[in-house]
């Protein structure tokens, strides 16, 4: 996500990408789209939103749009061929009303040598890192747009979860994805930066090298032609300039279903970055990963300035559903309380002013903090959580389960990460010394580098 950069024009809000939506434009034009499943919602093709792109388009006089790879808040991103250098590459193009962070955090980052990374376990991050392969502006009918090029990858962690039911993980891939999203971490954070939105919709899985390579013919042999359906708005008013009359639905390159994901194929890249700042140089109040991985100071210290800590709570949450068919913090209706009560549940009382601040804490816990169980609910313990979401499938898919020993390393590692006061977390560096992390996860990941 990409912090804005002016407000959103008014009845365009931040679209969620599955409602229908108002598109209010300068001609008092009221227009609503019926909503298309895995297509951006069109309500947001209007002044400061997505440029209208179309497959067979060429920007910048070198990227020809093939397919389209998906879409967030702020940007839709296309595959394209660069047609100078003869390979495919990611283009994310940004809506007109999203600022520069992104391109500015992956251009410093891309600057920096192997000199400034330094040694040691925090350098190897670097391979985690997008390569920003070029940026360029397009100007539109609703602004002007920012366009990132990276490298293609396959498709979010998230969406593979999704696609394979939420099948677990092998073990030993789990462990490798989970050791690099904290090398990745540990790489940002001794740069300087906090991402600000750790969750496994920005967590890639990487494409092998060769893809990159492929002629158009090859990638249509593969992947299909891209689909697309028509766009309807309601009461059949025509749409209004500037809006595609056909949705782009995203590709997908065939790879095996999730619990069957060879170790060969984990490897990672951390994408989104349009969150992500530097604490020592601005200060920023909120934090907007989705609610099952926010911080809980953002709900209950909103005026003190976040930092890494916060990254490491979401962290925590993002190494805990890589090995987990769920969230550690599932939040059903996708509500603070419901994420409070969940951390509440498995991390015992807030501190006492945070537990003050929390009006429906009496409605299911004691003053204590202690859960006022109803028969047939269960108390979602920390145990209880791990056994259920971690190791229960596994059993169930007749997967490796983790022993008593590795678990008592992963907790162990997790706590601290989510301890409820920011400045009484763990950092970054106590997480890559862990006993989990070097005992269980790191040796997965060496494994997997090998299986190139
Ligand atoms: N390099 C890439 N290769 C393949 N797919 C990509 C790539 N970058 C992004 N995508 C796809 O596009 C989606 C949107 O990208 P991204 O999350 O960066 O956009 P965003 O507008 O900043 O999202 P949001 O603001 O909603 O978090 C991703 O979830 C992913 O499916």
């Amino acid at each position: 996500m990409s912090k804005l950069a002016t407000p959103s024009p008014s009845g365009t809000g931040t679209g969620t990408g599955t409602g229908t939506g108002t598109r209010t434009s300068d001609s008092d034009l009221d227009v609503h789209f019926h909503a298309i499943d895995d297509a951006e919602p069109f309500y947001r093709y209007g002044p400061g939103g997505y440029h209208p792109v179309a497959v067979g388009d060429r920007l910048d006089g070198r990227y020809l749009i093939l397919h389209k790879l998906g879409h967030g808040s702020y940007s839709t991103v296309w595959l394209a061929r660069d047609q100078t250098l003869q390979r495919l590459v990611a283009l994310k193009i940004c809506t007109a009303d999203s600022c520069l962070r992104e391109a500015e955090t992956l251009s410093f980052l891309r600057n920096l040598s192997e000199v400034d990374d330094g040694g040691g376990d925090g350098a190897l991050g670097r391979r985690m890192m997008p390569r920003l392969l070029n940026t360029f502006r397009v100007e539109g009918p609703h602004g002007t747009h920012t366009c990132l090029v990276t490298d293609v990858a396959r498709c979010s962690l998230n969406e593979a979860k999704r696609r394979g039911s939420h099948a677990p993980l092998v073990l030993p891939v789990a462990r490798a994805i989970a050791a690099q999203l904290v090398l990745a971490v540990a790489y940002l954070h001794g740069k300087g930066f906090v991402h600000g939105d750790l969750h496994l919709g920005n967590v890639l899985l990487r494409l092998p090298e060769e893809c990159h390579l492929w002629s158009n013919e090859e990638l249509l042999m593969r992947c299909g032609e891209p689909e697309q359906e028509p766009v309807h708005t309601f009461d059949d008013k025509p749409l209004p300039p500037g809006v595609p009359s056909v949705a782009t639905l995203p590709v997908w390159f065939p790879m095996e279903r999730i619990n069957k994901l060879p170790l060969s194929d984990a490897h990672i890249v951390l994408a989104d970055f349009g969150e992500s700042y530097r604490p020592s140089q601005e200060s920023r109040f909120e934090c907007c990963t989705p609610v099952h991985a926010r911080p809980p100071e953002n709900r209950f210290e909103p005026t003190k300035p976040k930092s890494f800590p916060s990254d490491i709570w979401t962290l925590a949450c993002a190494v805990w559903v890589t090995l987990a068919q769920r969230p550690l913090f599932d939040t059903f209706l996708g509500t603070e309380d419901t994420a409070t009560w969940m951390q509440v549940q498995a991390l015992g009382k807030l501190p006492n002013e945070w537990w003050e601040k929390w009006d429906a804490r009496l409605e299911d816990f004691t003053e204590e903090g202690q859960p006022i169980r109803a028969d047939d609910c269960p108390v979602y313990t920390f145990d209880y959580q791990f056994n259920d979401a971690i190791q229960e499938g596994r059993r169930k898919y007749e997967m490796q389960t983790m022993d008593s020993t590795e678990k008592e390393a992963l907790l162990s590692m997790l706590r601290p990460m989510l301890a409820y006061r920011p400045e009484q977390r763990c950092s970054i560096t106590d997480v890559l010394s862990s006993k989990w992390i070097t005992k269980y996860a790191m040796p997965d990941y060496e494994v997997m580098l090998t299986r190139v």
